[in-house]
């Protein structure tokens, strides 16, 4: 197995992804070790093994190989998602497939511009800087990043006070993948300066049992096609909770004596895991939990809704709500958030009388069709 890369965006440092065998196999099968390092080995290398989100890959491979044959870096690109659909995987995508290092970061890592000034004047020609979480970055290092971007030079400020004077630094052409959960937050004058920006939205079950049948080989654990579909269907879409419940599952079917993933191992362990035949979790539940019965539907504001299940709003309005308004649990009123009909179905509850008839039960086909595009 080649060295797991550590760069799983928290920390600046590079990453030679161009010579990692994309066949890598994560040997112990028996323990997750570091469950980052499972995930990293998981990754897949290259565009054209990168099931999914049909659109953002062919723009991305045309960007890329345009700029392949012109023999110069590509322009920047910003992706944008909700977490664990591949931003990370796809930006060391960007940089195998243009043979180039990565230098990866995170917006909380930067809070001072000093911060980016000694990351950007490092940086080798071509070199791809992926900064994760960029809408959390300082004003201060967003204004250094426009200059950076657009004219690849930073000023670097000598001294302090009125003696202060500002050096200008030339950089080689470099570009920046950025990734954030929360698109709406960049201020326009940096989103302006992508010149590509992929949404990636929840996949498809086909695709994330793809992806599982992939992971599953790399686990080297025998799954067959009942139990992996059952696991797709319940992973909110996203791959990143498709790989770890079928480590769960993995697990539940060791420890039962089971030789085979199975649609029985799959049904016993997701009950223990708490992840219901929706593919909800505990934190999706009690997000509808707390609007049926606290807020009798809704509409509440994020921040009532998020005291009301005892998490951070933010980690209310980037993980649990996407997927709930996805899929019709959910929805953003101007006054609020507010549950659908589907919601009180799904906790078995009967809505108030006087509930708004637009909120009415969504038709459900099985999970298939209902996620990605
Ligand atoms: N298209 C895909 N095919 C196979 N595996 C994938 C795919 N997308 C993501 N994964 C898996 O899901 C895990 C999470 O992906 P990744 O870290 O790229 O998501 P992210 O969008 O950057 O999440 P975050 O916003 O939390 O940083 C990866 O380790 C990888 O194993």
């Amino acid at each position: 197995m080649p060295p797991a890369p550590a760069a799983d965006g928290f920390s600046s440092e590079m990453y030679e992804d161009s010579s990692v065998d994309a066949t890598a196999r994560v040997v112990d099968a028996g323990s997750d070790g570091d469950e980052r390092t499972v995930e990293a080995a998981l990754r897949p290398r290259r565009l054209s093994e990168f099931p999914g989100q049909p659109r953002v890959r062919d723009q991305l491979a045309l960007v890329l190989e345009a700029a392949k044959r012109r023999g110069s870096p590509p322009d920047h690109v910003l992706l944008s998602g909700p977490p664990g659909l591949g931003k990370t995987t796809l930006a060391m995508i960007v940089a195998a497939e243009l043979e180039k290092p990565i230098r990866v970061t995170s917006g909380p890592a930067i809070q001072h511009a000093g911060d980016l000034a000694a990351v950007l004047s490092s940086l080798m020609e071509g070199e791809v800087l992926f900064l994760d979480e960029i809408h959390r970055m300082s004003r201060a290092a967003e204004e250094m990043l426009y200059l950076a971007m657009e004219d690849f030079r930073v000023d670097v400020i000598v001294g302090k006070g009125p003696g202060a004077t500002a050096i200008p630094l030339e950089l080689p052409p470099f570009t920046v993948v950025g990734a954030t959960t929360r698109a709406g937050l960049l201020p326009a004058p940096l989103r302006d300066r992508f010149g590509f920006t992929g949404h990636l939205d929840f996949y498809a079950t086909h695709d994330l049992v793809r992806i599982l049948h992939r992971s599953a080989r790399l686990l080297e654990v025998d799954a067959d096609e009942a139990g992996i579909g059952e696991i797709a269907r319940r992973s909110r879409g996203t791959p990143r909770i498709a790989n770890r419940l079928l480590r769960r599952v993995r697990d539940w079917a060791q420890v039962h004596g089971r030789s085979v993933v199975d649609q029985d191992a799959a049904h016993a362990a997701l009950a223990l895991f708490d992840v219901d035949d929706r593919g909800l979790d505990r934190l999706d539940r009690a997000v509808l939990e707390a609007l049926c019965r606290r807020f009798r539907g809704g509409p509440v504001g994020l921040g009532t809704l998020a005291v009301a299940v005892g998490e951070e709003a933010e980690t209310v309005e980037t993980v649990a709500e996407p997927f709930l308004v996805r899929e019709g649990f959910m929805v953003r009123t101007p006054r609020g958030r507010a549950a659908t009909g589907l919601a009180w179905q799904h906790l078995g509850l009967t809505p108030p009388p006087g509930t708004d008839p637009m909120l009415t039960p969504l038709p459900f086909d099985g999970g298939e069709g209902r996620l990605g595009s």
